[in-house]
């Protein structure tokens, strides 16, 4: 049976929300205070970029089984369930910022008039949901509602992909009552055997900090093994592979880096450390993953500099890569942010490009300039410096671009180009743990 749903707050996680349970089958409302952004989503525009998305809301549009709206009225007026996905962004002194939550409880509760299921999209501090659902009881009888909280796991970049395909969805629940409605909402994803976790509200608010906190601790490993494999001359990649090898780590999230970026990993970490501290508990160890973190970003400035002679005074950069990862117009906490920051300090002028995320970062950095393709950032540099591993700078020409350039250098912090190649082409290239030619640059 087709549910109800509403989705409050249509970004990354709201809209690919919206978009998957609509093409479920399920009659969606996306609900948004953003004005302009509720009238291009209602036009078929997903204001984000994200792969496949495009479609599946034109699909579900013209479907009719998908809609948006300011109006939290319209939205909860047949609603058997609300998605709550507003952004819980960091707050200065680290711990989550909850007041996105608490303005959405607000305005729901006077609206709850029949039974409802609340669910927790949102990446929220453990103990949240119980607050939820003692801040509802308040306002609204009991009885009329139910706390879920259904963390998110999806990538940016494989938004839909992840969302039709994860791999697993954790529901955290105090009443038996709701397990019939998440099982009904997920019911395709159970067709496919999609493993479910059923557990405590607690459990699963953990679970999702837990599972973004070590993929953070496996980046800033092997950033530091990669450091390592700098000084005596080792290949990074060889040795992820090889520790990827064993079932027990496995290969992925072993590729080193600027540091990882992006709306979640660095404010979670950070949130959990919080955590910790208001439990009494020892997080030292994540504290370490976002000093480590930080620490990598400056040490691509450091080898910028060290490339360059010692001082960036009045060289020319080019940075290819903006955004946080590939496959996203994301600039949120992009490692790309602090290396120009810092590089502008040192009086470096920075020419830039990406193919997606430079209107974006244009916002957080107006004053450099921006190139219309990889080419044209790199006329006249005297370094070429790759930040973000898109496929576009893997298939570099070289060539035109040493051509284009007053110093032949590149500091390549994804590992995206093959340094023999590089070499060959006359250029003095570094990569992150694979000085493969030590001695002899
Ligand atoms: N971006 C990602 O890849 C993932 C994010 N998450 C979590 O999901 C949550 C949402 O993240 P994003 O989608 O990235 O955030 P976002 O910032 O892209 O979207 C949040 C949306 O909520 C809207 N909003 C804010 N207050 C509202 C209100 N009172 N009523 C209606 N709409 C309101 C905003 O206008 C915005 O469109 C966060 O807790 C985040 O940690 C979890 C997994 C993945
Ligand atoms: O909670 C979230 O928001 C999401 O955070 C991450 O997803 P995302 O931030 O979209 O991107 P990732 O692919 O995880 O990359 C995060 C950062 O780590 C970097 N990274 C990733 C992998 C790796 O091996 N090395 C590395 O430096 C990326 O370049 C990027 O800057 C998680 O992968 C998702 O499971 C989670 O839902």
């Amino acid at each position: 049976m087709p549910m109800k749903i509403a989705v409050v707050g249509t970004g990354y996680v709201g809209l690919t929300t919206c978009v998957g349970l609509a093409d479920f089958g399920n009659h969606v409302v996306g609900v948004d205070i953003d004005r302009e952004k509720v009238a291009r989503l209602s036009a078929g525009d997903p204001v984000i970029y994200e792969a496949g998305l495009e479609y599946y809301l034109r699909e579900n549009l013209a479907a009719g089984r998908l809609s948006f709206t300011t109006s939290m009225k319209e939205a909860l007026r047949d609603a058997e369930v609300v998605f709550l996905a507003v952004g819980t962004p960091e707050k200065e002194n680290g711990e989550a910022d909850l007041s996105q939550i608490e303005a959405v409880l607000e305005e729901l509760a006077p609206l709850i008039d029949h039974y409802l299921v609340v669910v927790t999209k949102s990446t929220v501090p453990v103990g949240t949901n119980r607050w939820i659902h003692e801040e509802l009881s308040r306002m609204v009888d009991p009885r009329l509602f139910d706390v879920v909280s259904n963390p998110e796991f999806l990538r940016e970049g494989k938004a839909i992909q992840d969302f039709f395909h994860p791999n697993r969805v954790v529901i955290g629940y105090e009443n038996e009552r709701v397990k019939e409605v998440m099982h009904e909402i997920y019911r395709p994803l159970y067709l496919i055997e999609t493993p479910f976790v059923w557990c405590s509200w607690e459990t699963a608010e953990l679970i999702k900090y837990a599972a973004n906190a070590f993929l953070a601790t496996k980046i800033s490993f092997i950033n530091q093994v990669a450091n390592l494999a700098e000084e005596v001359g080792a290949d990074v990649h060889v040795i992820a592979k090889a520790m990827g090898m064993d079932g027990r780590i496995s290969p992925k999230f072993l590729h080193p880096g600027p540091g990882f970026g992006g709306s979640c990993f660095p404010k979670d970490t950070k949130a959990l450390v919080k955590i910790g501290e208001r439990y009494g508990v020892d997080l030292s160890l994540v504290r370490e993953v976002i000093r480590a973190n930080e620490a990598q970003r400056m040490r691509m400035v450091e080898k910028a500099k060290r490339l360059l002679g010692g001082s960036l005074e009045g060289r020319r950069i080019a940075v290819l890569g903006l955004a946080f990862k590939a496959e996203t117009d994301d600039v949120r906490e992009t490692p790309a942010y602090p290396i120009i920051r810092a590089m502008l300090e040192e009086g470096a002028v920075v020419c830039a490009h990406d193919p997606l995320a430079m209107e974006n970062f244009r916002r957080l950095v107006p004053s450099i300039e921006y190139a219309e393709n990889e080419y044209e950032a790199a006329r006249g540099a005297d370094l070429v410096l790759i930040c973000t591993e898109w496929n576009e700078y893997r298939n570099l020409d070289l060539e035109r671009v040493a051509e284009l350039m007053r110093e032949r250098k590149i500091l390549d912090t994804r590992n995206v180009l093959d340094p023999e190649r590089a070499r060959k082409t006359g250029f003095v290239y570094e990569g992150v743990g694979r000085i493969l030619f030590r001695g002899k640059q």
